[in-house]
């Protein structure tokens, strides 16, 4: 087969091309969709229903999924079209240009395995730009990522390590005290699994203790280090001694600087248990935790890493938590730069939102944890090496990596109400939702229902009953250093300090949206909230920059060394008066810069819940729209709730939008899941 390349439209396209501008001009389709079927027309004959095909996975690629399921194809009125959000009529419309339609998802294979531009999957490839791989038609990368990503993790989940299972129970034993009788002790387990093989999967909800049973994980590889054999393939020498190297790593600077805080507590914590150990020093040796793009060595301008296959990391273990959050593509370049003796340790929440691009990977490949599907040899691998007996109901026939995954499902720091409103939310259970919001008197929810706006406002500027705070919590502390002069100290320990004061303050507080335009959403909120806060005398607004600012800054900026989703305050440059700098805070760290030097940043009184993933906030206040929208799901209200610490609010300016939001389920087409067995 050879792509020719013809530029004559085809009458049969016409109608088509046209409905497809219509839908462009009506803001329904990205002009990137358009424009990528009308390149694909260039390249061979193409009938309507390719170009409505390469239309639709284009949109479906702008929404996170990864492919185009030709199931979701079939019908007078498919599953796509409630993917897309779009109305019955757009659709129908759209429908009606490109007919007549394959009728089934046999048939939409049949007609695509005869198109120039489609590489089905088995055959010769011409580097046709779509991907048919059985019944998933792909963009030529995301297929690339996707079967990457599936053969990388199969592959360090079968690939298990020479372990003395009596020595690894030695340790556990010590790391872990006793469960109680009839309780199984996932943590235990999730240790003992993730020791044997290349990969291991930690998920849990928040606080059921992801971090702590690393820590220990950590401990245990550290007291085993040198036991087992490297296999030949191996591009680097053995770590000499307990010398293994240890990289902590994470979608963003927020949670980077989280984990390895956390652990840095549990090491610090554990070293009384094993003093043997030396665990100070590991601590000490594994350095900061990094983001992935600065892990992997992004550069400007470019997709690609300064760490790939070529150039693997130095690391013999790799942990990464917020996993939910890794995208397909950094997932695929993650896998390809880490050396093929490391071990790589996910831990996240698979019921998290999954990240804005494309791909749904944790949940995915998390997609036996529940129900546990463990095999009969890792029952037995259990009972030897951790002394743990499997309650039979976890035993099954999951895959290879339902056998490398363990769920934690006590939450420890969620025992309360914010807990079990984060439970019914992702049960879908609206009417236990209901009880838990109006039923709780410990003061750590509260229910606002039906919101009006002044009430949103008056939430972000004092807080509520019982849970005071707001934006003047920091913004008094921000006024209190400027009036004593801590704002413009050259004593930098005592400028330090008030910059961390204020960052804190101004960390234990946010006002989540799930959506981004409107008076509901983040583009409406913000600007009132700023004025809410200025009539209160709290703030002076004098043009884009001024004092007391939050920012989140929206794109990778590698000359200021600020990325996508951080967060910082504005506040006086104590070196040059009548300046005006950004403060980020990273853990223990600040980090400075000039606010003219910022390009892309906005406002951040209010910002999404998708951008909130990775913190967490004592009080955390989300606010839905009036209506449902494509997406306001369970996954969302239940990322937005367990982003609450201590309380958390809910404004709902319409009854009835939380039942439909906690009652929908996100759903990404993606072949992983079923690649990854
Ligand atoms: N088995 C345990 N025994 C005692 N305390 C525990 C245990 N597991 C966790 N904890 C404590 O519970 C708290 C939450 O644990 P941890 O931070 O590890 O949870 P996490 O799942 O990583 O949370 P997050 O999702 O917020 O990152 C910590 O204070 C931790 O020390």
């Amino acid at each position: 087969m050879v792509l020719t390349s013809t530029t004559t439209p085809d009458p049969e396209q016409q109608a088509l091309l046209a409905q497809i501008d219509v839908l462009t001009e009506a803001g329904q389709l990205r002009r990137l969709s358009g424009a990528f079927a009308r390149f694909v027309a260039t390249l061979g004959p193409a009938r309507p229903p390719l170009l409505l095909a390469c239309v639709l996975l284009s949109e479906l690629e702008g929404r996170g999924h990864s492919c185009l399921m030709l199931a979701d194809l079939a019908g007078a009125s498919p599953p796509v079209r409630s993917m897309l959000g779009w109305s019955e009529e757009d659709w129908q419309a759209l429908r009606a240009s490109a007919a007549p339609l394959p009728k089934s998802a046999t048939a939409w294979r049949a007609h695509l395995y005869q198109c120039e531009q489609v590489w089905p999957a088995a055959d010769l490839d011409f580097g046709q730009p779509l991907v048919l791989d059985g019944d998933r038609l792909y963009l030529r990368r995301y297929w690339r990522d996707e079967t990457a990503v599936a053969h990388a993790v199969r592959a360090r989940a079968l690939r298990q390590r020479a372990i003395d299972a009596g020595r690894v129970r030695h340790w556990l034993d010590i790391l872990f005290p006793p469960a109680a009788e009839g309780d199984t002790d996932w943590q235990k387990a999730a240790c003992a699994v993730a020791v044997r093989a290349d990969l291991g999967i930690i998920t849990g909800g928040p606080g059921t203790g992801k971090t702590y049973t690393v820590a220990r994980l950590l401990a245990l590889l550290f007291a085993t280090a040198g036991m087992e054999r490297l296999p030949a393939a191996s591009a680097l020498p053995p770590a000499a001694g307990g010398g293994i190297r240890i990289a902590l790593a994470a979608p963003t600077g927020k949670a980077a600087a989280r984990l390895k805080q956390s652990i840095d507590q549990a090491l610090g914590a554990l070293s009384a248990l094993v003093p043997d150990l030396n665990l100070p020093e590991l601590a000490a040796r594994m350095g900061a935790a990094r983001t992935l793009h600065s892990l992997l060595g992004a550069r400007p301008d470019t997709r690609n890493f300064v760490h790939h296959k070529g150039n693997p990391l130095d690391v013999d273990v790799l942990i990464v938590d917020e996993a939910s959050m890794v995208h397909l593509e950094m997932m695929a370049s993650l896998l390809d730069a880490l050396p093929p003796h490391a071990r790589l340790v996910l831990l996240g929440d698979k019921d998290q939102l999954a990240s804005v691009e494309a791909g749904a990977v944790l949940g995915d490949m998390c997609h036996d944890a529940e129900s546990g599907g463990y095999s009969a040899a890792t029952a037995a691998y259990l009972r030897d090496a951790a002394g743990i007996a499997l309650p039979e109901a976890f035993v099954g026939d999951g895959g290879p990596l339902a056998q490398q995954t363990v769920m934690l499902r006590k939450s420890m720091r969620f025992g309360g109400a914010i807990g079990q409103l984060a439970l019914a939310v992702n049960a879908g259970d609206v009417a236990r939702v209901r009880d838990v919001l109006r039923g709780d008197d410990s003061g750590q929810l509260a229910w606002i229902d039906p919101a009006h706006h002044g009430q949103v406002l008056q939430l972000a500027l004092e807080g509520r009953p019982r849970a005071e705070g707001g934006y003047q919590h920091y913004l008094r502390r921000m006024i209190a250093g400027i009036d004593d002069g801590a704002a413009l100290s050259q004593d930098t320990l005592r400028h330090e300090a008030w910059v961390r004061d204020v960052l804190s303050a101004f960390e234990s507080f946010r006002i989540l949206c799930a959506v981004r335009e409107g008076e509901w959403g983040v583009a409406g909120l913000n600007d009132a909230i700023a004025a809410r806060l200025e009539a209160a005398g709290l703030l002076r607004r004098r043009g884009e920059w001024y004092v007391g600012r939050p920012v989140m800054v929206t794109r990778n900026d590698y000359a200021t060394g600020v990325f996508n989703g951080d967060i910082g305050l504005t506040l006086p440059d104590p070196m040059r008066p009548g300046s005006l700098r950004v403060y980020f805070s990273e853990g223990p760290a600040i980090r400075s810069v000039l606010a003219t030097r910022l390009r892309n940043v906005e406002t951040a009184f209010a910002m999404t819940v998708h951008k909130s993933q990775g913190s967490e906030f004592a009080h955390t206040v989300m606010v839905l729209p009036t209506s449902a929208s494509a997406v306001l799901a369970r996954e969302l209200v239940y990322t937005g709730i367990t982003r609450a610490r201590t309380h958390f609010t809910l404004a709902t300016p319409v009854a009835g939008v939380l039942d439909e939001a906690a009652t929908v389920r996100t759903h990404r087409a993606s072949g992983l899941r079923g690649l990854v067995g």
